[in-house]
């Protein structure tokens, strides 16, 4: 079993293979309530996260942004006053990556 917070993000490249039905059915139950999306066409995991203020909602914010440029991975984040919503998915390849899931466990781990 691939252990996801111990991995860090392979760098983007176009061509870089999408995750398997495999890889998705082995990572998913390791991640904590993310949902898998198709928007516009393109697969992706997305959580929404809840705070008590907006506060708390922008420092968990500014963590997945600390997160984020330490791996060169990027993800869509939603930041409302109690809420983020953070939506992963790879834009060079226009789907899902193991990186995505990578991304995923790490940032429940900065809970
Ligand atoms: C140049 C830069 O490294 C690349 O564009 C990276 C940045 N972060 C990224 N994040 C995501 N989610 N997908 C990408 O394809 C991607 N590419």
């Amino acid at each position: 079993m691939t252990d996801l917070t111990g991995k860090t993000c392979e760098v983007c490249r176009i061509g870089a293979p999408l995750a398997t039905q495999a890889e998705i059915d082995e990572f998913m139950p390791q991640l904590q309530a993310w949902e898998l999306v198709e928007i516009d066409g393109i697969k992706r995991l997305q959580k929404t996260f809840k705070f008590d203020n907006f506060a708390n909602a922008l420092s968990f914010t500014n963590k997945i942004g600390a997160l984020c440029e330490q791996e060169g991975h990027h993800p869509a984040i939603l930041t409302e006053w109690g809420r983020v919503t953070v939506t992963w998915w790879s834009h060079k390849i226009k789907g899902l990556h193991v990186n995505d899931f990578v991304m995923a466990a790490k940032t429940d781990a900065l809970l």
